[in-house]
């Protein structure tokens, strides 16, 4: 199962990073966010396929359709495996974007972000003034992204099940908001362990600073791995 685990860098800067990938040869799918790339740009890309890794490139696109198509469109040379948009960018946007891409040699898998896993059902209705249940909400922006061409959802583990049920098996199921027993959940909300994420239908899981901010982030790492695996 451990194919399925993506560890994030989020660090500032390229040489941290390098450090995290060193510390960490066992991963074989990294995700690369806002912080890294904003600060040091795509070099860490050719880095990490350099090293035969997998890449998700998390920037969350989010804008009209036209930007958010050329920003799909201008992360094609990258060629990473799974590439992140707002499914609040609208309908129209997330068409645009799966039309992008859609006649590259090798096109991301386009995931739309449901609803991010640090908001809270009270922060969605009181501050978002979403009138909707969160649970309906995050099914509802999943399914957009399915009718709208995209290949997957990064959702909640809270509501994988129910995304998986209604978007079927085919659908990519990224769950960030992991969080073994033994760690702190910190600005993550809506959170469960990475056993029950699995179990619960997520194709994908990010965890990052449960192994990252970990004093021996290897045998976090292994720790989680047999939890995943253990029986029962
Ligand atoms: O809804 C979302 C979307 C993306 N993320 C990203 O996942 C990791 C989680 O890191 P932890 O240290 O395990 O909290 C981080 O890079 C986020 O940008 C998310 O958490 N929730």
């Amino acid at each position: 199962m451990s194919h399925k685990i993506i560890v994030p860098l989020d660090v500032p800067t390229l040489e941290d990073a390098k450090t995290l990938v060193e510390k960490l040869p066992q991963v074989s799918f990294w995700k690369v966010g806002l912080e890294l790339f904003v600060s040091t740009g795509a070099d860490i890309l050719q880095y990490l396929k350099d090293r035969d890794k997998k890449i998700f490139l998390d920037l969350k696109f989010h804008d009209i359709p036209n930007t958010v198509a050329g920003a799909c469109r201008s992360a094609l040379i990258y060629e990473v495996d799974l590439l992140t948009l707002h499914a609040t960018a609208g309908r129209k946007a997330l068409e645009a974007a799966v039309a992008a891409v859609k006649d590259a040699k090798k096109p991301p898998q386009l995931l739309a972000i449901s609803l991010l896993t640090s908001i809270d059902s009270r922060s969605l209705a009181f501050d978002l003034k979403v009138p909707l249940e969160l649970p309906e909400y995050a099914l509802n922006m999943a399914m957009l992204a399915k009718e709208s061409g995209l290949n997957g959802a990064v959702c909640s583990p809270q509501e994988v099940s129910k995304l998986r049920e209604v978007c079927g098996q085919d659908f990519t199921l990224v769950c960030p908001g992991i969080r073994p027993s033994w760690s702190v959940k910190g600005d993550q909300s809506r959170i469960a362990t990475p056993k029950d994420a699995i179990t619960q239908g997520a194709s994908y899981l990010v965890i990052g600073r449960p192994i990252t901010a970990a004093d021996k982030p290897a045998e976090a790492w292994e720790r989680i791995c047999q939890e995943i695996d253990d029986e029962g």
